[in-house]
């Protein structure tokens, strides 16, 4: 890396402290330009990684830029294994523009986004997955998913894949001896032993595949779908649910005609809650559009809450929606359990036996607590210790884990059925390729820069 880029790395409006940072070979004599210290004159005796407190300067006319404190980091150890310099400013807009004009005008260069942590995985201090878990730290929208994302920054899914790289390796190797020294019977690998390893191989792979469902899930949210029989109370659920006045509710049945999406989160679970037309048979054409689209919405949903009456008798729309959610993910309400009944738990129970059915009063805000609960459970159904686990969250490495176990299993069913040992080889160096575009191993320019122009600027 021949330059050296500058940006600002905090947000550039109203705060109290704005930071500039420089990283690259140049940076200290970049920085000493425009810096003059309080007590240490020259940026160039101060003390490595520590902070000095000075003015900058407009070097062309000698003006008063702003009051700062500064810190020079010496490479290799820095965040991006080069010289780093950080100017802590007064924030706002006019001083941290400014000083990175002066920078850019002494000969630093405009940082890329994601330029800096680019750096670092290129420099080797962090692997691509962990690379990526940077920005998702950074975007992260619950606690959750910031707690996952800063375990993939400690390294937990680098190893994993590095562990399964190295056991690949050690296969192809054995392999290729067996290919090359066919006569030479003491390193020759058998068929039973290869199938061990690749079946083992294949478990480790099919392991961390398998933690993405719940991986999707805190990135999108859980998707809920609410759905029921026109004013059986979907809406005012919704509004209970978010504790506010999303959705218009009244008496007239029909009255919401489209979908409503809103996101919340149930202590630290992201939820997409949808509320939706109540299904009915029936001849208007701006309701039947909302109702297929309700049906419709049932088909990408992880839990669906289908709403139910108490105060009337089954109809044949209640049957209908029975019918659509009776083999879905979901729980039942049956709600408006304060007026006369007409529809017991009991009735409700023999319809669909296998389904959780909790009583609610939801214009009292009476259950809400109990379908929140229930959504938790179902969320930790798998037991997860998300604390220790290791999850994949990133979309990119679950596509990547997919063609890694295609590999792999074709291997597998080539090793049961005997194939020649040169057809295995390329099968389970595909299967390493795939891995190391995780860990970055393996990636393509290509690739690297689509994945760091997703970053922000000055990280
Ligand atoms: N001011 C400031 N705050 C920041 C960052 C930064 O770059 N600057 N970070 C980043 O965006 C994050 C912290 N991450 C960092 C990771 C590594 C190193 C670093 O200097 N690592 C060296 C030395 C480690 C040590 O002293 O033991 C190394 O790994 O060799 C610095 C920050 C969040 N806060
Ligand atoms: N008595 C009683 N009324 C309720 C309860 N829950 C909701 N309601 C009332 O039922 C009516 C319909 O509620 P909504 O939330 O608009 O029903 P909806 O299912 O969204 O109806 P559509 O949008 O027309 O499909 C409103 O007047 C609510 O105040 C309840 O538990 N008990
Ligand atoms: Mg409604």
């Amino acid at each position: 890396m021949e330059s050296t880029i500058a940006a600002i790395s905090t947000t550039v409006g109203e705060s109290g402290i704005g930071i500039v940072r420089m990283s690259g070979k140049d940076s200290l004599s970049i920085a000493g330009k425009i810096f003059e210290g309080k007590k240490t004159k020259n940026l160039k005796d101060a003390e490595n990684r520590k902070i000095t407190y000075g003015h900058i300067f407009d070097p062309t006319d000698g003006s008063l830029v702003d009051e700062v404190l500064i810190v020079f980091m010496k490479a290799p150890f820095t965040y991006t294994r080069e010289d780093i310099v950080e100017i802590y400013c007064h924030g706002g807009i006019i001083s941290v523009r400014k000083i990175l004009e002066l920078l850019l005008a002494n000969g630093a260069v405009m940082a890329e986004r994601g330029e800096f942590t680019k750096r670092a995985f290129l420099n080797g201090r962090l692997d691509l997955s962990q690379a990526e878990a940077v920005i998702d730290i950074i975007k992260s929208k619950t606690e959750l998913s910031c707690k996952l994302s800063l375990n993939q920054l400690e390294g937990g899914l680098s190893s994993e894949i590095k562990r399964i790289m190295d056991e690949l390796t050690e296969m192809v190797a054995h392999v290729e001896v067996s290919i090359d020294f066919p006569e030479e019977d003491f390193e020759e690998i058998t068929y039973d032993e290869l199938e061990l390893k690749s079946k083992k191989i294949l478990d480790e792979i099919d392991n961390l595949l398998n933690t993405s469902e719940r991986g999707r899930i805190l990135r999108e949210g859980l998707n809920v779908v609410i759905l029921g029989k026109p004013n059986v109370g979907k809406s005012s659920l919704l509004n209970s649910m978010l504790r506010e006045n999303r959705a218009i509710v009244t008496d007239i049945p029909g009255t919401t005609r489209d979908t409503i999406e809103e996101y919340m989160n149930i202590d630290g679970i992201p939820l997409k809650i949808v509320d939706t037309a109540g299904i009915r048979n029936t001849e208007n054409i701006i309701e039947k559009i909302g109702v297929d689209k309700a049906k419709n919405l049932l088909e990408t949903a992880d839990l669906t809450i289908a709403v139910f009456d108490s105060s009337k008798e089954l109809e044949e729309d209640d049957y209908e929606i029975i019918n659509m959610i009776k083999d879905k993910k979901g729980i039942a309400l049956l709600n408006k359990m304060d007026l006369d009944s007409k529809l017991t738990m009991e009735d409700l129970k023999k319809l669909i036996p296998e389904m959780k059915i909790i009583p609610t009063i939801i214009s009292q805000k009476i259950g809400i607590q109990d379908i929140e609960n229930n959504i938790k459970d179902m969320f930790y159904g798998g037991k997860v210790k998300i604390k220790n686990d290791i999850m994949v969250t990133n979309i990119r490495h679950k596509k990547k884990l997919i063609d890694a176990k295609k590999n792999i299993s074709d291997a597998y069913t080539g090793i049961i059925s005997k194939v020649p040992l040169d057809c295995l080889e390329v099968d389970l160096k595909n299967c390493w390729t795939n891995l190391g575009e995780i860990s970055g191993d393996t990636v393509t320019e290509d690739i690297l820069d689509k994945i760091f122009s997703e970053f922000c600027v000055g990280k």
